[in-house]
């Protein structure tokens, strides 16, 4: 039976989840804000079927409840909840950027026999509101959950394959400890040292406007998320505060060891700084691109003969090497063309380089390609971490 969705908060991540809810789920979805403008727009582009602005009204008969306001309110709409009358078997999930604090918060939602998981989707925007949201957001982008250890595995399975479905996100099951520190040291201390570094050089532009004006890509890439939602950040630190106070402290570390180096001339500590930074930046892995557009490439050069592409094409299909396109580039005077072949999986991609090469072709790839990358978990049940 489709499921009724109260989503409560729909702005850049709440409206996101409603327009992926109705495009690939039969799901009712009912908007709440406490902007009926917003609401109005929500549903004027299809993400909601109904916008309230009343709480109570919002929750009624809704079989599933996504919080997804700023931090400080999903904790005391957590308590509302708690006075409002839900519907047997309701399961209430959040998609606030911090856990420990929530979950604790949500142990009074458990007291009332209301089913409480902890969620945060590993994607965003440093743009905020409805009009920025967008469907498939979170496609491949890894969701985290914190289910507590008590907490039927009916309903995480139940939350998890609602999710799965609406945004094709690949779900994780994390300690809610375990995600404040990871999530604090690659995305709130980030935030933190984009804002500072903006007003660090906010502060020199004051009497110098040049410093606005040659400001280039470096400086564009680093503080692009120094433009985010003050509200929401000033939730989110005060809410890591434990755990930001030790990444901040080590980020300090960090920034004597750089300063200590230069202002004593230390070119070898300089050079090993920067070049454990270039090693660990490269080892990064691939950014997950959506399920349609990610594809692993190599080139062949072939003879320009009819024939041709049946013949490599036959040939990965004895190694049972799935092909999910294959196209001629090039073709050069010398009789000579270039055969463009495209994998949608890493190991069909390095399976074929082998195939080809050993059938004698002169194969063009991209050694490093998908190498940090691991095969996606193509599923609902999510991976415990
Ligand atoms: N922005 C991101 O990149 C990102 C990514 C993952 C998770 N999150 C988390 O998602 C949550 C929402 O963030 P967002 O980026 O969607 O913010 P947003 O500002 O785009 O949306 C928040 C919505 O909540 C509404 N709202 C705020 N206060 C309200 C109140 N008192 N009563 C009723 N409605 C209220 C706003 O009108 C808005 O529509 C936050 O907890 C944030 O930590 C954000
Ligand atoms: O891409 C951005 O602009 C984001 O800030 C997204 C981002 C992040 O830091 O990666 C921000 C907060 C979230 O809780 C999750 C994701």
């Amino acid at each position: 039976m489709p499921e009724r969705v109260a989503i409560l908060g729909v702005g850049l991540i709440g409206g996101s989840l409603a327009l992926d809810l109705k495009e690939r789920t039969g799901a009712e979805v009912i908007g709440y804000d406490r902007s009926g403008e917003d609401l109005h727009f929500a549903e004027a582009i299809g993400a909601i079927d109904e916008g309230k602005t009343d709480l109570e009204q919002a929750v009624k008969d809704a079989d599933i409840i996504i919080i997804a306001l700023p931090v400080e309110k999903i904790k005391q709409t957590i308590d509302s909840l708690c006075q409002l009358p839900l519907r047997r078997g309701c399961i209430v999930t959040d998609v606030g950027s911090t856990k420990s604090e929530i979950v604790e918060r949500a142990r009074k939602l458990k007291e009332r026999g209301i089913t409480f998981i902890g969620g945060h989707p590993m994607a965003g925007s440093h743009r905020s509101g409805i009009k920025a949201a967008r469907s498939l957001l979170f496609e491949n982008a890894y969701y985290v959950l914190t289910p507590e250890p008590d907490i039927p595995v009916s309903d995480v399975q139940r939350l998890s394959r609602l999710l799965y479905l609406a945004t094709r996100a690949e779900l994780v099951i994390m300690d809610p400890v375990h995600h404040d520190r990871i999530v604090g040291a690659i995305s709130h201390l980030p935030h933190i040292i984009a804002a500072g570094l903006v007003n660090q050089v906010g502060d020199y532009n004051e009497s110098n406007e040049w410093f606005h004006r040659l400001a280039a890509g470096g400086f564009r890439d680093l503080t692009r998320i120094g433009a985010s939602h003050p509200i929401m950040w000033r939730d989110i630190l005060l809410s890591n505060r434990t755990q930001l106070i030790r990444l901040l402290d080590d980020w300090i570390a960090q920034m004597s060891d750089f300063r200590k180096a230069v202002a004593e001339r230390d070119a070898e500590r300089i050079e090993f700084l920067f070049d454990r930074s270039r090693k660990l930046r490269r080892q990064l892995p691939d950014k997950k691109k959506g399920i349609l557009s990610r594809m692993y490439e190599c080139y062949i050069d072939v003879p320009d003969k009819p024939g041709v592409i049946g013949k490599v094409a036959t040939l990965l299909g004895n190694e049972n090497i799935n092909l999910s396109n294959i196209g001629v580039m090039e073709n050069r005077e010398d009789s000579q063309g270039v055969l463009r072949l495209a994998f949608k999986q890493v190991k069909d991609f390095r399976n074929a380089v082998v195939c080809l090469r050993k059938a004698g072709y002169t194969v063009f790839a991209d050694e490093e390609e998908g190498r940090e990358e691991h095969e996606r978990h193509q599923d609902f049940t999510p991976q415990t971490v």
